[in-house]
This record gives structure tokens, C-alpha cells and sequence, in this order.
């Protein structure tokens, strides 16, 4: 029988100790678990929402409205949606891979013609190097579902490789926002003949917009202006240079009459879809979705200058790409971000609203092209709604009863990424994630990578290794 002594205050003390980080390392241990669950439990519940239109079947219906109603999608999924007044889906189709800008067709609002993209990714004749682009301008009676294509070109290129835009001048000639080349081109789709090309490169420097030639003026939109003053000119979106230019084809770019100016963000950053009004209603004036300030704005051309006459947000916008004044005063907007088409009235109301995964663009049918019939906000007496009359000033950290620790850090992340990286960041992640989606998986990994780091140092603590500083302090220091 062995004699057991009795153990020392020493030994009780580091028994005690032991237990004491035993304890303290299974609370950190289960303080992470707790966040990795509520971070997945967030993220999982978002995963199960969101809309999609990836097929006809998940389109979501729209409240009645008075007219037709067209929705365009490009990104993931590749979409053209038409909704009857009803809401009811009239056609749909998703075989071309993007869908751009679609306009009625004049004495014939259930046909629309629009600009549309096949990626190829297969090397063959009509591509050398895949992924190429084949750019059509097709056109679609909404009815019949007959679908004829007017004009093709293949090109070289898949990024920034797209139509955006194009606009029937008369029933022969068509110009076309060409982003591949950086031009603004005129073709008789009959003949095939381009005759008329206006070149970015002869008023703009390479050093500005983003690197060439991969994506360098991204000119998105343009339209040619059939009334008034500017009768004949044609006004182009250059997207990377933050302008709106309006092109003379004798005289070429008009430099008076640009709007924006590059990297002044104040005025407008990377716009798309901007819409010549009239003096006959009440212009000249532009309407323009502001899309990287996440505003819908309008210019109003007041001796010789644009002065700003309105500005519409709300708490969930992000990223919108189209905006139209329709005849009856209200707006329609295609908030891309927002997974939504809206259309407010005149105080600033959301009066109609239809869900969409990433719409492009959108048009009311029987209300003529674009903004055609609509007036200009001076002119309807506009006034400014912003996200602080919307009951927030965006997000959703800081507002409602409960505070919402991922949702707030949701709002920081939101407002310490620039723009373009966020915008681009929800581009290319599912419909249903935002920014509290964000945070959370970002919580979930920082909480995962922190226990794994913890266990690394507590086992190499146990076996008796412990690391020290490269540098320490003696006694007499
Ligand atoms: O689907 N695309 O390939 C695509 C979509 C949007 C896009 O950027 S935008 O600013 O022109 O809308 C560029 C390419």
C-alpha cells in the first residue's frame, strides 16, 4: 500500500486553475456554436425568400394596372416578361442568355423590339476564342409569341461584349449604344450598311471611364430625339465617364449640352437609361436612373445649363437602371438591387409593385416609348422624396423597436464598401442576399476561424508549448 500525501495549496490552486479554463474555454466554445447557429439560422431563412424568374412558372403575378406592363432581366438569369393589366403573366420567354432595353413598337403595343445577348461558348465559326457574344435586335409580338430577329452581330467579346440599347429611328434605320467598340452607329437593317458611327474615342481620353478596351465607356443607353429643339440628335449614356452626351451627325458630340461630368458624383454616378423630355412636355429635361446613388433623378435644361429639379429614393433602393415618366404623371422605376419594379405617383407614393430578380429595364405599354408621353417634374411640380421620408435613412439596423446587432453591422458593411464593390458584391450572390445576410455569414466565419485559431492555442498551451514575443522587456528595463 502506497502512502498518498495530502496535495499542496500549489496543487489546488492549479487544479483549481485547470478547472477554471476548462470551464472558460467551454463557454467561448459555446458562445461560438450560438453565433455559427443564429448567423446560419439567418442566412437559411433568407435563402427560402426571395423571388426568382428563372422560370415562367415562378414569375410572381402584378397587381391590375391599366395597361401592359414589360419587365427585362439580365444577369443570371435572362428574362422577358410581359404582365397583362390583370397582372396575370402574358408572355415570358428566357432563351436568349440577357435581355436588355425593349421598346413598344409604334401602332402595334402588344409587339416589342429590344436589344438581346447569346453567349457562345463553343469555338466554331462565329467565335475563335469563347466566350463570345451574338448581339440581336429581335422583335416579339407579346400574342402570338412570334419571334423575328431584324438585325445580328457577333462579337469577339463576353464582358461588356453586349447591345444595351438600340432605338428605331424609322422603319428602316435603327441606332444602336454599341459597348464593344466604344460607338454610337446608325444601320439600315435592311441593307446591313452602318451609316452613320459616332467613336467615343474622338472626344474622350483613354485614361478616364474603366480600362480599354475591356469595359471602357460601357455606353448603355441611347435615344434618338424625334421632337423639339435637339429634333434628329441623339443622346447617348456613357456609363464609366458618369455622362450624358447628345451627338449632332454633322457636328458631332454637342460638349454644351453634357450632363454629368466624370467622377463628379454629385451629379450623376454610372447612370443608365436616361430619357430625353421635350419642351412639348414640359423640357428640355433628362430623367435618369442614378444607379451607383441609388436615386432616380431629373435634370432640367435651364439657360444653357442642367439644373437638378427632382430626386426620388426610398429605404430599399439599390442600384436602379430605369426610370420613365408616364403619361398620367407617375414614375416607373426598375430597381435592380431592390428585386423590384415600382411605380410611384406624384407625391412620391408606391402605388404598384412587382417583384423580379434583377430587372433591367421596364416599359408600360399602350404609354408610348420610354418617357414619350410623360411631362417633366418641373413642370407636374415634383417635389423631392429622399430615404428620411420613407422612414429611414437605408437599411434596417437602426430602425423598428428592436435593434438588430446583424442587421446594424449589415448597414456598416453597406456604408464602408464603396458602391461599385457592394453593388457588384449583390450582382453576383443570390436574389435573396443583403446586406444582414452579409454580415451574418461574416460573423459565421470570423466566429469559426477565431474557435479554430482558440483550440490550435489551447492544445499547444496544454502540451506545453507556449509562444513568446520576439522581443521582451528584463526587469531592469
Ligand atoms: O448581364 N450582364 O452581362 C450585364 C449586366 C449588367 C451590366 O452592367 S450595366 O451597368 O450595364 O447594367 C453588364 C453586364
Amino acid at each position: 500500500m502506497t502512502e498518498r500525501s495530502l496535495p499542496s495549496a500549489g496543487d489546488v490552486r492549479s487544479g483549481l486553475g485547470s478547472v477554471r479554463a476548462a470551464l472558460s474555454r467551454n463557454r467561448l466554445r459555446v458562445a461560438f456554436v450560438v453565433l455559427i447557429l443564429v448567423s446560419a439560422a439567418v442566412v437559411a431563412s433568407a435563402a427560402g425568400e426571395g423571388v426568382s424568374t428563372a422560370s415562367k412558372a415562378d414569375v410572381p403575378d402584378a397587381p391590375p394596372t391599366d395597361n401592359h406592363t414589360v419587365v427585362t432581366e439580365s444577369g443570371r438569369a435572362g428574362t422577358i416578361t410581359a404582365y397583362q393589366p390583370n397582372g396575370e403573366v402574358l408572355y415570358y420567354n428566357n432563351s436568349r442568355t440577357k435581355y436588355f432595353d425593349a421598346d413598344p413598337v409604334e401602332g402595334d403595343p402588344l409587339t416589342v423590339e429590344y436589344a438581346a445577348t447569346d453567349t457562345l461558348h463553343t469555338e466554331g465559326p462565329n467565335c475563335g476564342a469563347p466566350p463570345c457574344t451574338r448581339n440581336v435586335i429581335e422583335r416579339a409580338d407579346l400574342e402570338t409569341g412570334e419571334v423575328e430577329v431584324l438585325y445580328e452581330r457577333y462579337d469577339y467579346k463576353e464582358y461588356a461584349g453586349e447591345w444595351h440599347d438600340v432605338d428605331r429611328i424609322n422603319e428602316s434605320h435603327f441606332v444602336v449604344a454599341d459597348m464593344v467598340a466604344d460607338q454610337v452607329f446608325i444601320v439600315n437593317t435592311e441593307t446591313e450598311v452602318v451609316e452613320w458611327l459616332w467613336d467615343a474615342q474622338s472626344d474622350f481620353p483613354l485614361e478616364g471611364g474603366h480600362s480599354w478596351p475591356r469595359d471602357w465607356a460601357h455606353i448603355n443607353d441611347v435615344e434618338y430625339i424625334e421632337e423639339g429643339q435637339m429634333e434628329g440628335r441623339i443622346m447617348a449614356s456613357l456609363r464609366n465617364q458618369d455622362q450624358v452626351v447628345f451627338l449632332d451627325r454633322e457636328e458631332g458630340l454637342l460638349e454644351d449640352w453634357t450632363l454629368g461630368s466624370e467622377n463628379e458624383y454629385d451629379v450623376l454616378h454610372e447612370q443608365h437609361n436616361p430619357d430625353y423630355i421635350p419642351e412639348s412636355q414640359g423640357g428640355p429635361a433628362v430623367l435618369v436612373a442614378d444607379s451607383e446613388n441609388a436615386q432616380i433623378k431629373e435634370f432640367q435644361r435651364e439657360d444653357g445649363e442642367w439644373t437638378q429639379t427632382w430626386q426620388w429614393e426610398d429605404d430599399r433602393i439599390q442600384w436602379p437602371r430605369d426610370a420613365d415618366r408616364l403619361p398620367n404623371g407617375n414614375t416607373l422605376i426598375s430597381d435592380t438591387h431592390g428585386n423590384r419594379v415600382i411605380e410611384v405617383n406624384q407625391s412620391g407614393e408606391i402605388v404598384w409593385e412587382v417583384g423580379s430578380s434583377l430587372p433591367y429595364e421596364a416599359e408600360r405599354l399602350e404609354t408610348g416609348d420610354e418617357s414619350a408621353g410623360g411631362e417633366s417634374a418641373q413642370s407636374l411640380g415634383l417635389e423631392n422624396r429622399t430615404a428620411a421620408d420613407t422612414g429611414g435613412g437605408g437599411g434596417d439596423g437602426g430602425g423598428g423597436f428592436g435593434f438588430n446587432p446583424l442587421a446594424f453591422l449589415g448597414d456598416l458593411i453597406e456604408s464602408i464598401l464603396p458602391h461599385r464593390i457592394y453593388n457588384a458584391l449583390l450582382f453576383v450572390s443570390p436574389v435573396w442576399m443583403g446586406s444582414t445576410e452579409f454580415a451574418a455569414i461574416g460573423v459565421a466565419l470570423f466566429s469559426g476561424l477565431a474557435w479554430i485559431a482558440l483550440e490550435i492555442r489551447w492544445k499547444l498551451r496544454d502540451a506545453g508549448v507556449r509562444f513568446r514575443l520576439p522581443f521582451y522587456r528584463t526587469r531592469s528595463e
